[in-house]
């Protein structure tokens, strides 16, 4: 009964919010009761309950092939098979798309209507979301190999909050009166920038649209959205639904396409107003080089991560290790905020080790379509081949193996969830991005020297913290240097929530009131007042 009562009140709360909190059972959030035999799973793949619709470039309104009419194909990870052959956008599609979000901005009816109209569109297109919910799920499996469930009942549920969440926004956004010194009347106007680049990663890529096209539109700008190579098929799925909403053309523009030709030609382009970037830190330098180059327009920058997951030494270690193995394993370890570093107290060290080691062999791997899959494969060849070199250099020094390790099964990009213990902070495991299924723990004895530790590192996206001690838990909170801390809890993505990165973790915060700021300009208009006695 009780636990009838905690997977209902779970499902509730995937729905809203993608949240991993402590005390959710050892099962996981998205596993489900029927074990299946992994090694079949991945022999037969599951044919996806959907069709692909929709491969050309979005502008204007229409979809249309790429000016050279080339296409790239978009793989399968589970067999490194074509799913499908896209239009392939360079910066020829990227003028089209930037000449059309321009005469949308600078002609069309979307900064002129009034934010209400803004926000019901938003709101009919969140709706046709909802509708289309299974076939988006089904397709965002296929091209990014995520297990289905996560997809259908976390992410597009999710997807649809953000959207309801800045159709919100869309009428309450105001400037201020401001008491100057003097005979002046003051004000200050928040406008819309114009026209926004946005180029978004693989890892979550309805999630990124959200967080990207949401506050943009609730604002008033137009868009022109460079999708990652590896995931384009969704962006242009939910795009069609928006003008089927009712979205004017020109308002919003889906460019399919590779970084150094599509998105260098958006962040370098001179008629786009601001551009936001989420992905790899080195491209987000080069991001920022073609703004400063071109028009110096304004940027934000979600970029990488190797956040610390704190256990302290009054951990409940069972709790301690569900919590830690999923702030790491989520999303095949593809999360910029994925706990990657794991530092335990001495004290529970032992036990911990041993339990993590447990949970992860117990992980089901295996077609992300077949129910009580915890872990898919990896996005892409690249990805694949770049995580087990890491893993080689993990095995190379002094870090133990405990478990995984290498390919899992011979066919698509599937890795085995892999423990290393006694990892050392100048070992590369513990200071580069893996970006895959890979625990690294280390031992600490003193809180003090965990929180040096952890902050000694060029990055500063998030933290968890795991303690039943409120004095720990507020030391660490504000000693940590980082973005978010979740304390007893991880990867709570609640719209509201701001979210982005101290140090080389990023520029600018996303979700949440602050993620409007990145797309407005505050205007001041002075007037002078003739009988200001009376003020
Ligand atoms: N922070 C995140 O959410 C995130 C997401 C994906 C990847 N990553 C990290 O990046 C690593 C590499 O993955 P990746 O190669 O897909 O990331 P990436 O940074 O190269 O790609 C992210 C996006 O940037 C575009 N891009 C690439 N080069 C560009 C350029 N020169 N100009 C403009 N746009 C460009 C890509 O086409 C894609 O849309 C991963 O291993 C991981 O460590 C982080």
């Amino acid at each position: 009964m009780a636990s009838r009562r905690l997977s209902s009140l779970l499902s509730r709360s995937i729905s809203s919010t993608l949240s991993l909190s402590q005390g959710q059972g050892s099962g996981g959030l998205w596993r489900g009761s029927n074990r299946f035999s992994a090694a079949a799973a991945l022999e037969e793949p599951v044919t996806p309950p959907v069709q692909v619709k929709y491969t050309q470039l979005l502008i204007n309104g229409q979809f249309v092939d790429s000016a050279s009419g080339k296409k790239f194909p978009t793989y399968d990870p589970r067999t490194g098979e074509v799913i499908a052959h896209v239009a392939e956008g360079d910066a020829e599609d990227i003028n089209r798309a930037v000449a059309a979000a321009r005469k949308a901005f600078d002609e069309g009816p979307w900064p002129r209507m009034s934010a209400y109209e803004r926000s019901r569109i938003m709101l009919r297109f969140a709706d046709l979301v909802e509708e289309h919910s299974d076939e988006l799920a089904a397709l965002e499996t296929w091209d990014n190999g995520k297990p289905f469930d996560q997809a259908a009942k976390g992410e597009l549920p999710l997807f649809v909050r953000l959207f309801h969440y800045y159709a919100g926004w869309a009428d309450k956004i105001h400037g201020l009166t401001v008491p100057a010194d003097g005979p002046h009347h003051v004000q200050t106007l928040h406008e819309p920038i114009g026209v926004a680049g946005q180029i978004i990663p693989w890892n979550f890529p309805l999630i990124m649209f959200a967080w990207k096209v949401g506050p943009a539109l609730a604002c008033g700008n137009t868009v022109v959205l460079k999708t990652a190579e590896q995931t384009p098929l969704t962006a242009l799925y939910v795009a069609k639904l928006f003008h089927e909403a009712g979205l004017p053309p020109g308002v919003l523009n889906v460019v399919s396409g590779f970084g150094p030709t599509a998105g260098a030609a958006l962040a370098g382009h001179m008629d786009v107003d601001k551009i936001a970037f989420t992905g790899s830190t080195e491209t987000g330098k080069i991001i920022l080089g073609l703004a400063a180059k071109s028009n110096l327009k304004p940027v934000t920058l979600e970029l990488g991560g190797k956040s610390p997951f704190i256990v302290c030494k009054d951990a409940n270690v069972d709790q301690a290790v569900e919590l830690a193995h999923h702030a790491l394993f989520f999303n095949q370890g593809q999360c910029c905020c994925a706990g990657s570093r794991t530092f335990v107290h001495e004290s529970v060290y032992d036990e911990f080790l041993e339990k993590s080691k447990a949970r992860a062999l117990k992980r089901t791997v295996g077609d992300p379509f077949r129910k009580g899959t915890e872990q898919g494969p990896q996005i892409d060849e690249e990805q694949f081949n770049k995580i087990l070199k890491y893993i080689k250099s993990g095995q190379e020094s002094s870090a133990k193996l405990e478990c995984g390790g290498g390919r899992f099964g011979s066919k698509g990009y599937y890795i085995q969830p892999t423990v290393f213990s006694n990892v050392q902070d100048d070992m590369l495991i513990a200071q580069d991005e893996i970006f895959g299924p890979v625990q690294s723990i280390l031992k600490y004895k003193e809180l003090d020297e965990a929180i040096r530790r952890a902050n000694a590192s060029k990055y500063g996206l998030a933290a968890g913290v795991f303690t039943k001690d409120l004095d720990t838990a507020n030391t660490l909170s504000r000693a940590l240097r980082v973005g978010t801390v979740w304390v007893n809890c991880f990867d709570v993505f609640d719209a509201a929530i701001p979210f982005g990165g101290y140090k080389m973790s990023g520029m600018g915060r996303e979700k949440g009131v602050y993620s409007l700021s990145n797309y407005l300009q505050v205007k001041a208009v002075v007037t002078p007042l003739r009988n200001a006695a009376w003020l």
